[in-house]
């Protein structure tokens, strides 16, 4: 029997919580973060693990939909994870993670999805990494954007908390097109425009450009900037927050501007798309400094449910052997019969096409990558010959996930 309880929070429960989260993650109490954070907090949707009336350890989760593959799902937004230093490796995340998994199932949320701040620690639990991330240090005075510009998109700078509406706009009209992007609430937005001066990292304020055309605002980005010097003159920095431009008009103009700066060299952005069009549309792709990383964990807690909501990019009609060792009711044999209309999934006898863990599957949700490098992998075994490619032209999307923020 283990020496500690899980309860569920209570709202007076936040600057406790911000203390034992501070610590395990290393950092100084904030109270601007503490305050920013603040307004995400789920108490009824956070678990307190408690040994001896003191905090050992939490997991908490955002309420927000998912964009998957051709729609959105309700997804279990995993956050606020630690547990005290000295309570470490006794048990407690598992505990937590269990009780948490069967609270996502049972709020009918058929998926969970996070950041790790370790790989490692949660493909335990059965979740796969579902989207890549690419980090960009752009050595901006090298590169030339060839696609040429459109003369009827104009761009301006604005300060975000006085656009907050203009860019929630735009944000909810591209969030369901891009498989990885979720939903923000009121409380979201205050939390990603709060700007802590201790998350600044030296840098300035968030700042917003915005890209219009005729008097609508259609694509926005965020951003700081660096000043910055040595001898042989000015060497700033712009880093991008996140960049939102749904037409190909707002995207170039958007980056034409933050390559642009005067007094600047480089220009970064930490968590771009794997798939970001910007490669493909430059003179000289390697001077981009392109590197690949890992950005949202996917977990479908209910297999059924979470692969009949997304669509499939060409028809599937195929039998999934599955394996789950945390949810016996995703352990069978399924039929997921979809293409670009929709797609059912059945419980079946019928003999296997393809046998995979859950892990695996939650890898495959987003579109990519899709089945056939998982099977080169070794983590989906092909039961019928052609299998694997025939589900892979389903899995695929025509965009490639992406986690524009950590939450
Ligand atoms: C979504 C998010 O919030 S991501 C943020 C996660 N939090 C952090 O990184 C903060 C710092 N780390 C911590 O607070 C803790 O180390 C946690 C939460 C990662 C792990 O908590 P613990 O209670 O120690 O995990 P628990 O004892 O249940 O470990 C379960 C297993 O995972 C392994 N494990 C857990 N965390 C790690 C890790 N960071 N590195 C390597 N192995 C790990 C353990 O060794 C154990 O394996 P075993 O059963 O084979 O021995």
């Amino acid at each position: 029997m283990p020496d500690f309880d899980i309860s569920t929070a209570k709202p007076d429960d936040w600057s406790t919580l911000v203390r034992m989260l501070s610590l395990s993650f290393l950092e100084e109490v904030d109270d601007e973060i503490a305050a920013a954070e603040g307004h995400t907090f789920e108490p009824d949707r956070t678990l307190l693990a408690r040994r001896g009336g003191e905090l050992i350890g939490s997991a908490g989760v955002f309420t927000r939909r998912l964009a998957v593959p051709g729609a959105t799902v309700a997804c279990g937004h995993v956050t606020q994870v630690g547990v005290a230093a000295h309570a470490r490796r006794q048990g407690v995340l598992t505990a937590l993670k269990r009780t948490q998994l069967a609270d996502i199932r049972a709020a009918g949320e058929p998926v969970a999805a996070l950041w790790a701040s370790e790989g490692r620690i949660y493909q335990r639990f059965g979740y796969g990494l579902a989207a890549r991330r690419l980090s960009l240090e752009i050595d901006a005075r090298e590169v030339v954007i060839t696609v040429p510009a459109d003369p009827a998109v104009t761009v301006r700078g604005a300060v975000p908390a006085e656009v907050r509406d203009t860019l929630a706009r735009v944000f909810d009209a591209a969030w369901p097109d891009r498989p990885g992007w979720s939903q923000r609430h009121e409380t979201t937005w205050s939390y990603r425009l709060a700007d802590p001066s201790a998350r600044r990292d030296g840098a300035s304020p968030l700042r917003a450009v915005l890209a219009g055309r005729g008097g609508d605002v259609v694509g926005y980005a965020l951003y700081r900037t660096r000043s910055d010097w040595d001898s042989a003159g000015p060497r700033g920095a712009v880093s991008i927050v996140e960049l939102v431009a749904p037409t190909p008009g707002a995207y170039v103009a958007l980056w034409r501007h933050l390559l642009g700066f005067d007094l600047t060299r480089t220009t970064g952005w930490w968590c771009a798309a794997s798939d970001e069009p910007l490669l493909r549309m430059v003179n000289e792709p390697r001077r981009l400094g392109a590197g690949i990383g890992d950005s949202l964990w996917v977990r479908l807690v209910d297999v059924p449910t979470a692969l009949a909501a997304r669509r499939y990019a060409a028809p599937v009609d195929l039998v999934l052997d599955v394996t789950d060792e945390i949810f016996p009711e995703n352990a069978r044999r399924w039929r997921l019969v979809g293409g670009p209309d929709g797609a059912t999934c059945e419980p079946t006898t019928d003999a296997a096409d393809l046998s995979l863990d859950v892990k695996a599957l939650g890898s495959a949700y987003l579109g990519d990558p899709s089945l056939g490098p998982l099977a080169q992998a070794g983590l989906v075994v092909e039961e019928r010959a052609g299998a694997v490619a025939r589900a892979s032209a389903g899995f695929g999307w025509h965009r490639a996930p992406h986690g524009i923020e950590v939450f």
